[in-house]
């Protein structure tokens, strides 16, 4: 399987305060990955890592199976656009698409100029006087533009008003699907990225704490409901997400790779956020859940 990002226990500190520790990830390619995690998770410390801009302090990262920026080459195969679409206030959209064609050598005219045509902005306009929806639009057009094999945004929707948000999203499907390319996105919310995303890595302070096809979290996570001593012999191989104890009633979000064969307790699928609100309450609470023995009331 290619992989668009390999990290093997990457860690990053800054002085002395880890950003991101024991990060291990194999994001296939082809896909349009969406990392969440709230904020001062580690997002864009991951991010700048798989761009190169800043250097590990334990562990390994590669992107497309190489060093991030090693080469020239391997940066023109890499699109990133940083958080706040930062662009040149006073060049304005013509002489960014002239900018582009200089530096980047794989870049694509046709793709640029179409682009700027169909979403209507004015190529005499300064960076500086476009709204934020147009400002994100004109900087996933330049990062576009460089037919990266991978493109990484860093919270893109994080300025733009729901309507800016869609519209955003929509070109972005249509760049993936004319450039083949596998796309990052981070986010605070899934609900932001759940209709366009196929894989998740859901990052909470400095850990991965899930990471997969969407459909296969989907598959194995589920919510049980039952009594009091409804779950005491669950299978080894299920993970205690969250347990939630109200009366006598248990509430237990679980990871499972096995059909739950439990009768007289409900069943039921979770959304992709409910999924990863039950990670990042876990990784508040800091410890992650006890062994399912210890968790669980015993049958009396
Ligand atoms: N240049 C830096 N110097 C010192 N600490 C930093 C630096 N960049 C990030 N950090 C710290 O590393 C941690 C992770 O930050 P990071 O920006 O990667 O998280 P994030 O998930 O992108 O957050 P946000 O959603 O708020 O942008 C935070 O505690 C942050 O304060």
């Amino acid at each position: 399987m290619t992989l668009a990002i390999e990290a093997r226990r990457l860690g990053r500190c800054y002085g002395q305060r880890w950003a991101l520790t024991d990060c291990d990830l194999r994001v296939p390619a082809g896909r349009i990955v969406g990392l969440v995690g709230p904020n001062g998770a580690g997002k864009s410390t991951l991010l700048s890592l798989a761009c190169g801009l800043i250097a590990p302090t334990t562990g390994s990262i590669s992107v497309l199976g190489s060093r991030p920026a090693a080469t020239a080459e391997q940066l023109a195969r890499v699109g990133f656009v940083a958080q706040d679409t930062p662009l040149y206030a006073n060049l304005s959209v013509a002489e960014h698409l002239r900018l582009g064609a200089k530096l980047n050598p794989r870049w694509d005219p046709r793709l640029a100029h179409d682009r700027v045509r169909r979403i209507g902005l004015d190529p005499g306009q300064k960076a500086g006087r476009l709204s934020g929806g147009q400002r994100a639009q004109l900087a996933l057009t330049l990062a576009a533009a460089k037919r990266p094999e991978l493109l990484i945004f860093d919270e893109p929707l994080a300025a733009l008003d729901p309507l800016a948000r869609r519209t955003f999203l929509q070109s972005l499907m249509e760049f993936v699907a004319e450039l083949a390319a596998t796309v990052v996105l981070s986010s605070h919310l899934v609900t932001d990225l759940e209709r366009v995303c196929d894989y998740l890595v859901v990052l909470a302070g400095g850990r991965v704490q899930v990471a997969g096809l969407a459909e296969d979290l989907l598959d194995t996570h589920h919510r049980l409901i039952g009594g009091q001593g409804d779950f005491d012999a669950l299978p080894a191989e299920v993970d205690i997400i969250r347990a939630e104890r109200t009366g006598r009633q248990t509430t237990l979000t679980l990871r499972s790779p096995v059909m739950l064969p439990y009768y007289g307790t409900q069943v039921q699928r979770l959304d992709l956020e409910e999924l990863v609100l039950a990670y990042l309450r876990r990784a508040e609470a800091g410890s992650g859940i006890a062994a399912p023995g210890r968790l669980l009331p015993t049958r009396s």
